[in-house]
């Protein structure tokens, strides 16, 4: 036999047995959540035209994504990603609703990614999108549900660190960078390499006085504190208005109730280049990665042919399952089935007995008795 047909490509993963049971349930949990808040599913294509997922929507780079092409040539894309969809969607087929639209999802993206880390190249996801609201109140119900979401699937301990692109790109903006360099820095400051982003800053010109700006940047993270040292630092509208933003968004995070779960990070930068306010993160001990991403895209509709503001956010389930599994906080599964053995000669009755048992809901298969 040719073993080679048993193994899955790098990247991607069977999932079975009690593993997924668990992962079932945790999605079952958080879908009742989504749906709670007024999220109404909705479900769009696995693969879409390369054009939804462009390099103008600020989305996936093109060498990460998984691309093929149809009959008529076209070239399709695996989602790597599900915001370019909904937008899409919601312009499609929303396109003169005024009144805020909420959508909630589940389903898998596809990342062709190096095989660096053991990272899955194919994860779950589950979203919620809130359409046509721009609002501080609706980035406070994405943080409220993001928190509401992690505790239904069972996590205790984890915080969602909330940036804000705005007090970043208020700096740029200022210090006159082009587009090539902010996205440079950005990419350095993520990552924290700060030495590097002052090589760039000094080798590009940028004054002393900016430059001591946007290296700081990455050093705004903690409590609610950290707004006023920001706000402290820069004399720009742009980065002010972010500041006070997130302020207010502290408020009724407060109302809400969820603020011991919160803490800021200015220097919180996301690879998509579609975000225009607040992004924000969870994170959670026993994974590297975040289990919640999310922000708000207040121009990618616009891309599509519909003015609306929008936030939202996924969590990603597969880290999500690992963290819980690490915190031994695993939500627990019914996986008692009853099995029946017949013989050809007591086929009849025992197919009663298990139909009379699946009727009262117990979980009931039937299999032939193997002779010895
Ligand atoms: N699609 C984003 C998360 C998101 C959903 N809605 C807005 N942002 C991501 O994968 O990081």
């Amino acid at each position: 036999m040719n073993r080679q047909l048993l193994h899955t490509p790098e990247g991607v993963r069977d999932i079975y047995g009690k593993e997924y049971a668990r992962k079932l349930a945790v999605e079952e949990l958080i879908h009742g959540k989504l749906r709670l808040y007024g999220y109404q599913d909705i479900q769009t294509p696995t693969f879409e035209f390369f054009d939804v997922f462009s390099k103008e929507i600020g989305a996936t780079p093109s060498r990460e994504l998984y691309k093929f092409f149809d009959k008529e040539g076209n070239t399709l894309v695996l989602r790597p990603d599900f915001t370019p969809s909904m937008a899409r969607c919601a312009a499609k087929y929303f396109m003169d609703e005024d009144v805020p639209i909420r959508f909630c999802y589940a389903g898998n993206t596809f990342t062709n990614t190096g095989n660096l880390q053991g990272k899955l190249k194919e994860v779950t996801q589950m979203g919620a999108e809130l359409i046509g609201d721009g609002s501080v109140e609706a980035d406070g119900e994405m943080i409220a549900l993001v928190v509401e979401s992690l505790l239904s699937a069972g996590l205790k301990e984890f915080q969602v660190s909330i940036g804000q692109m705005e007090y970043f790109k208020g700096i740029c903006t200022q210090a006159g960078l082009d587009e090539q360099t902010e996205n440079e820095l950005r990419e350095l400051i993520s990552g924290k390499n700060i030495f590097g982003a002052e090589e760039l800053l000094t080798g590009r010109g940028v004054a002393e006085s900016y430059c001591r700006m946007l290296l700081k940047v990455s050093e705004h993270f903690g409590s609610v504190e950290v707004l006023g040292e920001a706000k402290e630092l820069v004399d720009n509208s742009r980065s002010l208005e972010a500041i006070g933003r997130l302020e207010k968004l502290y408020h009724v995070l407060k109302s809400y109730g969820v603020e011991k779960y919160v803490s800021f990070d200015l220097g919180m930068l996301s690879k998509y280049h579609y975000y225009t306010g607040i992004i924000f993160k969870a994170y959670t001990y026993g994974v590297g990665e975040p289990v919640v991403k999310g922000g708000r895209y207040d121009r990618l509709l616009g891309y599509f042919g519909k003015k609306a503001p929008a936030i939202g956010f996924v969590v990603v389930v597969d880290d999500l399952m690992s963290a819980l599994e690490r915190q031994k906080a695993h939500v627990g599964v019914e996986d008692d089935i009853k099995i029946l053995t017949y013989h050809a000669s007591d086929y009849e009755e025992k197919l009663s007995k298990a139909k009379a048992l699946r009727a009262k809901g117990i979980r009931t298969a039937l299999r032939p008795m193997t002779e010895p």
